[in-house]
């Protein structure tokens, strides 16, 4: 038995194409039982498809796939998700990627091609493309313990993966994953912001913040301390770090409760894009 998993992507777009990169760094596919789905593929799936094997639109789907990943913009489900067609597509997990697309909604537009759809939904964030994502993920009712574990190693090629008990966690979480990423790279360009206004130029902040962040995040990744003990470490009392702390940690005008009310709107939003 082969340890490789057997994979269809539908669409190689920005998070497509990264996952699917991803899977070929890891060696995960298993070439003859593998393919791509995309319109106009990019030279670089053109160059890695010749590399790997792993054919692109192709006319022959062999046996047909364990898992099909969909990463088409939500809005495209209803016209791309009854097209699709390979044998023994009844045993497929649909992973689907899509922000805002319930599972529920899923089932229902794959019931025109399959009986009982074993639906998988995932919310990656834009790290998988450098490897040092975070994927959560949720399974339908119709998804067995082993096709779960297989979906789960096959999103942890590109970073850290979290299986929720419900849907509602992908929805919940989204401030502190999937856009997440986003709220944290505001806080450098605040940074920067607040060097300019000291009279750095722009590249000078700009490598000053970044750098403060790739380090902070580097020392979080190499030390098991918690972030609280490690600011610790470098807060001397009654220093300059204490002094910017009072400021940003501020319990009624600080970050933490500007954090939470962001946090608290990407998932008002979610869930507002589910219709509920
Ligand atoms: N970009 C991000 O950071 C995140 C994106 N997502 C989700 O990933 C999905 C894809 O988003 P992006 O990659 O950003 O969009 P994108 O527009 O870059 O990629 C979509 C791809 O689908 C292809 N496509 C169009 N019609 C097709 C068809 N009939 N069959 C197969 N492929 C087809 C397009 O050519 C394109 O390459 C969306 O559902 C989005 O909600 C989820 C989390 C984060
Ligand atoms: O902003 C969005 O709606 C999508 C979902 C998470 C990241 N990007």
């Amino acid at each position: 038995m082969t340890d490789k998993l057997s994979v269809i992507l539908i669409g190689a777009g920005n998070m497509g194409g990264a996952m699917f990169q991803s899977w070929v760094r890891a060696g995960i596919l298993d070439p003859a039982r593998s393919a791509v789905i995309t319109p106009n593929p990019k030279p670089w799936l053109l160059d890695l498809s010749d590399e790997t094997g792993i054919p692109i639109n192709p006319v022959d789907d062999g046996e047909g796939y364990d898992i099909a990943v969909l990463a088409v913009k939500p809005q495209m489900f209803a016209d791309v998700l009854p097209g699709l067609s390979w044998p023994n597509m009844e045993k497929t997990v649909f992973v689907s990627v899509a922000a805002g697309l319930p599972i529920g909604e899923i089932e229902n537009i794959l019931k025109s091609n399959i009986a009982e759809p074993h639906v998988v939904r995932g919310m990656p964030n834009l790290p998988v493309s450098v490897g040092e994502g975070l994927t959560l993920m949720a399974s339908g009712q119709a998804v067995s313990d082993a096709e779960q574990s297989n979906v789960k190693r096959l999103l942890a090629c590109a970073g850290d993966v979290i299986v929720m008990d419900d849907e509602d966690g992908l929805d919940r979480y989204v401030g502190t994953s999937g856009s997440g990423t986003a709220l944290a790279l505001l806080l450098v360009e605040a940074m920067e912001d607040a060097a300019m206004s000291l009279g750095a130029d722009e590249a000078a902040a700009r490598r000053m913040a970044e750098q403060v962040f790739v380090g902070a995040a580097a020392l979080l990744k190499s030390d098991d301390r918690p972030a609280s003990e490690l600011r610790a470490a470098v807060t001397s009392k009654g220093g300059t770090t204490a002094a910017g702390l009072a400021v940003l940690d501020d319990e009624k005008n600080g970050l933490r409760p500007l954090m939470k009310r962001a946090v608290d709107a990407a998932y008002a939003r979610a869930r507002e894009l589910a219709g509920k």
